[in-house]
C-alpha cells in the first residue's frame, strides 16, 4: 500500500482512471457502457491487519509502505472502518502496559462489521498459556464496556478462541436486511458498502430469470442467499470448509428454503455435472433435477480453470464477478465466442490501489 496516495481529495481522479483503464481493456469484447459503483473515500474496509512494533515501553501498529519500501507507523488507518480505528486506539493503550498480552505479539488482525461487531486476533511468536487466557478474558471484559468484541489468540499450532471466532454482518440490499456469519481468516468481501451494491447489481441482472441457478465459489453464501429470490432453486458449491459451514448458518439465519450448498471444488463439480466422474460427496443431491439456465461465478484471482470454463460456457446466462480483470479478460477470450456481454460493471472495493472488482453478464448469442 502507498500511504501518501490515501487522500480522499485524490479519490475521484483515481476512480476515473480505473474506469478508463477498464473500459479500454474490455472494448475488444464489445462491452456495453461501464456501470461504475464508487466506494466511500474513507473508512470503507471492514478488515485490516497490522504488524506490531515494540520500541522499549512503547508499542504501535505499522504497515509496509510500498512507495517508501519501509515499515511506517500507523496509529490510525484511513481505509479501515471507524470501528477498527476506534478499536486500534483502545487496544494499543491496553496492550502497552500489559506484559503478558504484549510479550512477542507481532501482528493484530481486525474483522469489523456494519452491524457493530468486531473480532480482534492477536498473533504471537510464542506459545500461549493460562496467564494469557486470563489476561485476554480481562481485556475482553474491559473492552466490552465500549465494543461488541471477541478476541482470538494465535501462535504456532495454537488458537485460543475466547468466545466466538466469527462476527455476524448485516447487509442492506434493496431495503432488505440479510445476516451473514463471517469467520476469522475466511474469505469475506472487504468493502461492505460496495458489497451491498454488488448484491443489488446481481439481483438486477437476474430479475425475471427462468429456472434454477448454479453458483460456483459461493464462499459464505454472500450472493446465493440474496439471489435465491430470483430463482426456483439454487445449487451452490464452495471448497473451504469454514465457508461452507457459514453458508449453512446463513441459509438458516435468513430463512432461505430453496438453496442447497455442496462442499466441492469447482474442478470436481465440473467433472460431476458433466458426468465424467461420480462423487459420494453429492449424497442424495440429484443434479439432473436442476434446470439451470444461469450460472454465477466469483472465482479467486486466478479465474476459471479450463474444465470449469468449458462447463460454464454451456449455460445460457453467465454472471461473472471477478477481482482480477486480467484473468476475466483471458476467460472472456473463450466465452465471447458463444456469448455476448449484456452488462458490465466496476465495483471499486479497493480505493487507492490498482485492484478493481468487475462484473459481467453474458448471454448466449443466437444460433
Ligand atoms: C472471490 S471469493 C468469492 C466468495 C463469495 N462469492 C463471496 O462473495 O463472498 C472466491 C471463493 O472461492 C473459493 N475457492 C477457491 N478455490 C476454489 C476451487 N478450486 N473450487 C471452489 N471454490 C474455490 C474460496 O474459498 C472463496 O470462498
Amino acid at each position: 500500500m502507498k500511504l501518501s496516495s490515501m487522500d480522499p481529495a485524490l479519490y475521484p481522479q483515481q476512480l476515473a482512471e480505473k474506469q478508463q483503464l477498464l473500459t479500454q481493456a474490455f472494448a475488444p469484447f464489445s462491452a456495453p457502457t461501464l456501470e461504475v459503483f464508487a466506494s466511500a473515500p474513507a473508512h470503507y474496509r471492514m478488515r485490516a491487519e497490522f504488524r506490531v512494533w515494540h520500541d522499549g515501553d512503547d508499542l504501535y501498529y505499522c504497515v509496509f509502505d510500498q512507495e517508501l519500501k519501509a515499515i511506517q507507523r500507523c496509529d490510525q488507518f484511513l481505509p479501515a472502518s471507524t470501528l477498527i480505528n476506534d478499536m486500534m486506539l483502545a487496544l494499543v493503550e491496553e496492550l502497552k502496559p500489559n506484559m503478558v498480552l504484549r510479550h512477542k505479539l507481532f501482528q493484530v488482525d481486525f474483522l469489523s462489521t456494519l452491524s457493530g461487531e468486531i473480532l480482534v486476533s492477536l498473533l504471537y511468536h510464542r506459545q500461549l498459556g493460562e496467564d494469557w487466557v486470563a489476561e485476554a478474558e480481562a481485556l475482553k471484559q474491559r473492552l466490552s464496556q465500549r465494543f461488541n468484541v471477541d478476541i482470538i489468540g494465535r501462535a504456532r499450532k495454537q488458537k485460543h478462541v475466547l468466545h466466538r471466532e466469527f462476527v455476524v454482518e448485516q447487509l442492506t440490499v434493496n431495503g432488505h436486511q440479510y445476516q451473514y456469519q463471517q469467520v476469522e481468516n475466511s474469505f469475506t468481501q472487504p468493502n461492505a458498502k460496495v458489497a451491498e451494491k454488488m448484491l443489488e447489481w446481481a439481483l438486477d441482472c437476474t430479475q425475471n430469470s427462468q429456472g434454477d441457478l448454479l453458483e460456483l465459489y459461493c464462499g459464505n453464501g454472500n450472493f446465493s442467499v440474496a439471489l435465491a429470490q430470483n430463482f426456483n432453486k439454487v445449487l451452490a458449491t464452495e471448497l473451504a470448509k469454514p465457508s461452507v459451514e457459514s453458508a449453512q448458518y446463513n441459509i438458516a439465519a435468513n430463512k432461505i428454503e430453496n438453496l442447497q450448498i455442496i462442499r466441492m471444488s469447482a474442478e470436481d463439480f465440473s467433472d460431476a455435472i458433466t458426468g465424467k466422474r461420480e462423487f459420494k460427496r453429492l449424497g442424495d443431491i440429484d443434479l439432473s433435477s436442476y434446470q439451470c439456465n444461469t450460472i454465477f461465478v466469483d472465482p479467486p484471482r486466478s479465474g476459471l480453470d479450463q474444465a470449469t470454463l468449458d462447463m460454464v460456457q454451456g449455460y445460457e446466462h453467465i454472471l461473472y464477478i471477478s477481482c482480477n480483470p486480467e484473468t476475466l479478460a483471458n476467460n472472456l477470450e473463450q466465452l465471447s465466442k458463444t456469448h455476448r456481454m449484456i452488462r458490465f460493471a466496476m465495483f471499486d472495493q479497493f480505493p487507492y490501489t490498482e485492484h478493481v472488482e468487475a462484473g459481467v453478464l453474458l448471454s448466449r448469442r443466437p444460433a
